[in-house]
């Protein structure tokens, strides 16, 4: 149900996981495989509908990227193969070629059939120095090749309870949106949004639903957010969130992005399919 006196949102929703540096090769190979087959298993009952209302993407590291989209081909499209599950990597230069050791290009990442790059996620900004203009420059340039920027923004502090705490957090949260939207011209192109409160990243439970929906709610109220083509910038909700959330959050959120709680590819195909029927 969505908010009242608000219109239904156009757009798919969408779910995904970034496995960070937490994984083996191997266990990329085999969490790769057993999703892939356990979401095959999923959408046979119901997959035209799952399908084509839904959009699910896996962010393994850079060494393992081109060995998931392969073994994603490898499977027939809609069924667990490469045309329903959207493979992503975890950051990329802002140019496109030139003299930038050990970086990667967002055109290489395109030529191997990569379709979404994640940016500016808190630990990068935290340990690595990344900034709303380094975030910004790089989903221009994910923009101009063809993929869809999946923008990490939140807020770095707990807010206390209340409107001036959620103030604070939105006055935090919209300069890291402002940033990136004037740095995309193309007012109908892709974007993904992600509120990640730092502060509940890797923590033991997920941020309050009344904060996460308030905080959402006022980025989809801005200017700049609005003069975007309706459905083209969606809103995930991540920090420790897992099966069970997405139906407190449905009326603000288009899916979810997922971190621990979807190691277990059991875990993550359940969380899937919550989003998909919310
Ligand atoms: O990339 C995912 C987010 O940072 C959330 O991670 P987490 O669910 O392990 O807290």
């Amino acid at each position: 149900m969505s908010t009242p006196g608000r219109p239904p949102r156009k757009c798919r929703r969408i779910v995904g996981v970034s496995t960070k540096m937490y994984f083996s090769a191997d266990k990329t190979t085999n969490f790769t495989s057993t999703f892939s087959s356990n979401l095959n298993d999923l959408l046979e009952p119901e997959r035209l509908k799952i399908a084509s209302t839904t959009d699910v993407f896996i962010i393994p590291d850079f060494i393992q990227l081109r060995g998931v989209i392969d073994s994603l081909r490898s499977r027939p499209p809609n069924l667990g193969g490469t045309e329903s599950i959207l493979v992503g990597a975890q950051d990329c230069h802002w140019e496109d070629y030139g003299s930038f050791t050990g970086e990667v290009s967002p055109a290489v990442l395109a030529a191997v059939g990569c379709r979404i790059v994640e940016l500016g996620h808190a630990e990068r900004r935290r340990l690595f120095g990344e900034t709303d203009e380094t975030t910004a420059k790089k989903a221009a340039a994910v923009v101009r090749n063809g993929m869809i920027p999946l923008v990490c923004v939140g807020e770095v502090s707990q807010p206390q309870v209340g409107t001036e705490g959620l103030e604070k957090a939105v006055e935090e949260v919209m300069v890291q949106v402002r940033s990136v939207l004037a740095a995309i011209a193309d007012k109908e192109a892709e974007v993904i949004l992600a509120y990640e409160p730092v502060w509940a990243i890797g923590a033991s439970e997920p941020a309050g639903v009344d904060h996460v929906l308030g905080v959402v709610r006022r980025i989809r109220e801005n200017e700049e957010f609005q003069a975007r083509m309706e459905g083209s910038v969606r809103i995930l909700y991540g920090g420790s969130a897992g099966p069970g959330l997405f139906d407190k959050l449905k009326s603000e959120l288009d899916g979810l992005f997922l971190g621990r709680f979807a190691h277990d590819p059991e875990q993550f195909v359940k969380t899937i399919r919550e989003v998909a029927e919310a």
